[in-house]
This record gives structure tokens, C-alpha cells and sequence, in this order.
């Protein structure tokens, strides 16, 4: 009897619960729209706690840049979505600069990233970092993308390249259909260990391995949870609760152990290690003896002039929890991204010949029949080009701010707390920039091309200060990696390729995988 009389005080309780829950968003999103009126700013009418995704998940065949494309044309360079956060989306260049660059004080930050908070271990990472804590952060962090310490990591990068080249041996011996997103993957999975992890990584030819396993589970229930959290961000609390978070304990205890015994070695260790890792616990010792910041950085991903902190902020170097959180972002950050431009730029080739043959033939001309240096990899500007252009047909990742304190940028007003989305898929893909814009044409980007068009007309990378850290290792990465497929090798389509690939709107990852396969090039023998 007490037991019923439970059972139904719960049941009455979870009732009132769901449906005050329900009469405070809709109450929240009446306001939201009521602010959007009031500034003028158009947009979808969005429904209570979906907001506008419903044509994000829901996209009836339609890609992602489609549907920003369609709101753009329907509702002007500045609209209104909620997603579910309302935000404000800018799809005028000179308005992005406004934001990115011009009042980048009130822009400095992201909206916080549901899931990301609920692990501990990610605390400290730079993506969520806000104010003088993320300076702080990308100050540290920020010489250790400078040409010259990337050079250091090249020799890791070339390991890489060799065991990439015995596996092209084998392939193209065996005549075996391959995925070359699958085998991208592998590629960059075992670049981010050795460069971010210090760990020597076989992936490429041991898809068993166990950093490869754990390493791919984040980033598949990232995938996953991502687009779950981002709708009902009070839901990744819950799972939270439940022990479900989008950095699984298993998985991040072994990535953790592999970063501690490597940190460990280096205390011991007097040798000097040419990798990412000694990079981050040089910075902290430079810094710990005040020598921080003396080294050349390219100024695309260097702000430190910009980015005072206040004069409170006074610590030096990176805490444990910082150099974890980062290692660990550097694997989330510049995995999937470099697996995804990489795999598309070489799928893409395989469909094309004549970009193709060209590809090859710089690859012929600058090398010859040595293996690619970091000179090399630096100066493959035909391969750079195919990189570009796969970026702008494919962006990975989304360029997101919030508004901290109420601003107007040119005649817009923009509300404290307000995430702005800044549309570089619309810019990517505008034919008033890019003629016949969904077609793959790599000479869109020789210096010339590139110099008549706005700055910001192509942003792979975001822009400002707050711009991708990782730029410059992610290009040379790739640019390296391209070579070292094609030098010896031609990829062709096979029978099971869907030429052009179909993307997942959500996930940008293809349905039916990128199928190849590698012919041997008698050529450069
Ligand atoms: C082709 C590969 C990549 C692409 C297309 C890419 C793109 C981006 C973009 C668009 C952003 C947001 C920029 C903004 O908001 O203005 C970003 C941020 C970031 N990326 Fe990348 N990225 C790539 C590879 C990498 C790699 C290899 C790493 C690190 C090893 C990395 C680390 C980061 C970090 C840490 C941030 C946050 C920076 C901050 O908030 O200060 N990325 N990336």
C-alpha cells in the first residue's frame, strides 16, 4: 500500500517536473524571439527545446551548407537561429571581421560545449577555455606551433611516412579495394600520437592497436553524443550521472597513462625527443625560467601582443591538468578534422585525373625519386591548392563565439550571452565568390586568385586571434602525407567507390566510405 502510494507521489512529481520543464522553455524561447524582434534580426521560427535543428537533423537529403544557404537567401546576411542556444548568424565577411578581429574583446570567448565540462580531465582545455585562462593557455601554447619547433616534430612525421609507404606496398601488391578514410585515420591517429603523446603508434598496419582503439572510441561517441548534447545540452548531465560522457573513463584513463609514463621518461630521460610533447614541457620549463615568448611565431597563429593578461595572471607555464587536457584536445581537435581533409583531398584526386597528373607532377619535380623533407612538404604548392579546396567544399568544424558584453556591430545589436555563428560555409560556397562554387577546381587558390578576393571569404581555419592553433601542423601534415601517397602510387577509383562521395549532414563523414585502390606509378620507381 505505501509502496503504491509511492509509486504514485513519484509519478505525479515527474509529471509536474516534465511539464514545468516544458512551460519554461517555451516561456524562454518566446523571450529569446521577442529580443531577436526587437533588434531586428529575422530567422526560422524555432520550436521549444529543438529550436532550429530539426532541418539540421531532419535534412531530407539536403547538405548542412544547404540549409545555412537557403536561411541566408530567406532571411539576409544577419539572422537569428536557435541552436537550441539562440545565435546570431553572420553571413557578411566584413560583419565576421567585426567580430572575429575588430571587437574581438567582446568576442574572445565560445559558448561552453555541452559534454565537454562534464569530464574532468578535459577542465583546462583550450577550445572552452575562457578570458585570461585561455590566454594564458594560448600564449603557452602558441610558440610551440612556430616553423622552427615543427621542424623538430618532422622526423616523428616521417616515421609516419615510412610505415604509410609499406603499407601502399601492400595494397597496391595485393590489388586490394581500400577506404581511404578508414586509412587516414590510421595515418593521423598515428601522427597525433606521436607528435601530441609521444608514443610510436603503428596504426596504419595494426588497426588493432590499442592507442589507435581507444583514441577512435572518443572520437566516435563524440560523434555520436555531439549532436545529441548540443540539442538538449541539459542531457549530457544526465548521461553524466549515469557514467555516459563523451570522453569515456576507459578510454581517457588510457590515453592518460600513455601521457604520464611519456612525461615520466622525459623527467628522467637527459636524450631530447623530437616530438609535440617535449615541445609542451619545454614551453612549461622556458616559461618557469622566464625565458617565454622570445621565439618566432608565424604571426597567422600568433597573438601574444593582443592577448595581455591582467596583471593577477602572473603564473608561468602549464599545469598538469593543462598539458592533459590539451593533449587530449589536440587528439579530439586534430583528428577527425586532418582525417576528413586528408582522405577527401586523395579521394577527390582519385576521381580526378588531370588535377591528379598535376599533383604528381610536382611531387616528380620537387623530389624526384628521394623521400618528401620538411622543405619538401612546405613548398608542395599544387597539393596545397587540392588541400584548399577540399576545405572549402567540406569544412569540418564550425566558427563560434559568445558575446560578452551587449555590443552594436554595424547597426546589429548583440546581446550579452548570445552565441554568434559565423556562416563560413556560406562564404565557402557563395557563387558571387567562387564561380560555379560546388565544383572542385584547386586553381581557385594560386596566389593570384587568392589575392583578388576578401580575406575572410575562405576561413578553414576561423580567423583572429581565437583562429585554429594547430594550422600550421595540420597543412604540413597533410601537404606531407598527399606526397607521400602519390609518389610512388596512383589511387583510382575502384568498383565500390560512389564518386562524388555522400556525406553525413550531421557527422560531414561519408555513408558508403571513400573507396580506392593504389596502382604502382613506373615512373618514379
Ligand atoms: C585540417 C585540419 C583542421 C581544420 C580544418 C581545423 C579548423 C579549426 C577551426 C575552424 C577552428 C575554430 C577557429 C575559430 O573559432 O576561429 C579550430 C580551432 C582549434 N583547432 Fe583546429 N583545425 C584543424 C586541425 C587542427 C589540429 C591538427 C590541431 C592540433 C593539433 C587543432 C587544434 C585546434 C585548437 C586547439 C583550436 C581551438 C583554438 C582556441 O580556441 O584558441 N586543429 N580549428
Amino acid at each position: 500500500m505505501l509502496g503504491l502510494l509511492e509509486c504514485s507521489t513519484l509519478t505525479t512529481g515527474l509529471v509536474v517536473g516534465v511539464v514545468t520543464l516544458l512551460i519554461v522553455k517555451i516561456w524562454q524561447t518566446f523571450q529569446y524571439m521577442r529580443t531577436f524582434k526587437k533588434a531586428g534580426i529575422p530567422g526560422p521560427t524555432p520550436l521549444p527545446f529543438v529550436g532550429n535543428m530539426l532541418p539540421i537533423f531532419w535534412t531530407r537529403g539536403k547538405k548542412l551548407t544547404d540549409v545555412f544557404n537557403e536561411w541566408s537567401k530567406q532571411y539576409g546576411k544577419v539572422y537569428g537561429v536557435f541552436f537550441p542556444t539562440p545565435s546570431i548568424v553572420v553571413a557578411d565577411m566584413d560583419l565576421a571581421k567585426d567580430v572575429l578581429v575588430k571587437k574581438f574583446s567582446c568576442f574572445a570567448d565560445r559558448n561552453d560545449f555541452p559534454g565537454f565540462s562534464e569530464s574532468e580531465v578535459m577542465k583546462d582545455n583550450l577550445l572552452s577555455l575562457k578570458g585570461d585562462h585561455w590566454k594564458h593557455v594560448r600564449n603557452t601554447l602558441s610558440p610551440t606551433f612556430s616553423s622552427n619547433k615543427l621542424k623538430k616534430v618532422f622526423p616523428a612525421m616521417a616515421r609516419v611516412a615510412k610505415n604509410l609507404e609499406s603499407r601502399l606496398e601492400e595494397l597496391a601488391r595485393t590489388n586490394e579495394d581500400v577506404d581511404a578514410r578508414q586509412l587516414c585515420k590510421c595515418v593521423s591517429m598515428d601522427m597525433i600520437a606521436a607528435v601530441a603523446f609521444g608514443a610510436e603508434v603503428n596504426a596504419i598496419n595494426d588497426p588493432d592497436d590499442q592507442f589507435y582503439k581507444h583514441g577512435n572510441n572518443i572520437t566516435n561517441r563524440n560523434q555520436k553524443m555531439a549532436a545529441l548534447v548540443f540539442t538538449f545540452p541539459w542531457l549530457a548531465k544526465l548521461l553524466a550521472l549515469v557514467g555516459i560522457t563523451m570522453f569515456p573513463k576507459d578510454d581517457t584513463n588510457y590515453l592518460m597513462g600513455v601521457l604520464a609514463a611519456a612525461l615520466a621518461d622525459r623527467k628522467l630521460d637527459k636524450q631530447k625527443h623530437s616530438d609535440f610533447l617535449q615541445l609542451l614541457v619545454d614551453a612549461q620549463r622556458a616559461a618557469d625560467s622566464g625565458g617565454q615568448g622570445k621565439e618566432q611565431v608565424d604571426s597567422e597563429i600568433d597573438f601574444r601582443e593582443d592577448l595581455k593578461t591582467s596583471t593577477r595572471w602572473n603564473r608561468k607555464g602549464l599545469s598538469p591538468s593543462e598539458i592533459n587536457a590539451n593533449s587530449l584536445l589536440f587528439l579530439f581537435a586534430g583528428y577527425d578534422t586532418v582525417t576528413t581533409v586528408m582522405s577527401l583531398t586523395l579521394f577527390t584526386l582519385a576521381g580526378k585525373p588531370e588535377c591528379l597528373q598535376k599533383a604528381q607532377e610536382e611531387i616528380d619535380e620537387k623530389l624526384g625519386d628521394r623521400e618528401p623533407t620538411y622543405e619538401d612538404a612546405m613548398n608542395m604548392t599544387y597539393i596545397d591548392m587540392c588541400m584548399n579546396e577540399s576545405i572549402r567544399l567540406h569544412m569540418p568544424i564550425f566558427v563560434l563565439r559568445e558575446c560578452t558584453e551587449d555590443v552594436d556591430i554595424s547597426g546589429v545589436h548583440v546581446p550579452k550571452g548570445y552565441q554568434v555563428m559565423v556562416a563560413a560555409v556560406t562564404f565557402h560556397t557563395d557563387p558571387d565568390i567562387w564561380s560555379d562554387p560546388m565544383t572542385f577546381n584547386p586553381e581557385r587558390f594560386t596566389a593570384e586568385e587568392r589575392a583578388k578576393r576578401h580575406p575572410f571569404s575562405f576561413m578553414a581555419f576561423g580567423q583572429g586571434p581565437r583562429n585554429c592553433i594547430g594550422m600550421r601542423l595540420a597543412q604540413l601534415e597533410i601537404r606531407m602525407m598527399i606526397a607521400v601517397f602519390l609518389r610512388r602510387f596512383t589511387p583510382v577509383l575502384c568498383e565500390k567507390s560512389q564518386y562524388p562521395p555522400v556525406l553525413d549532414p550531421m557527422t560531414g563523414t561519408p555513408k558508403n566510405g571513400l573507396w580506392i585502390k593504389f596502382e604502382p606509378r613506373n615512373s618514379a620507381q
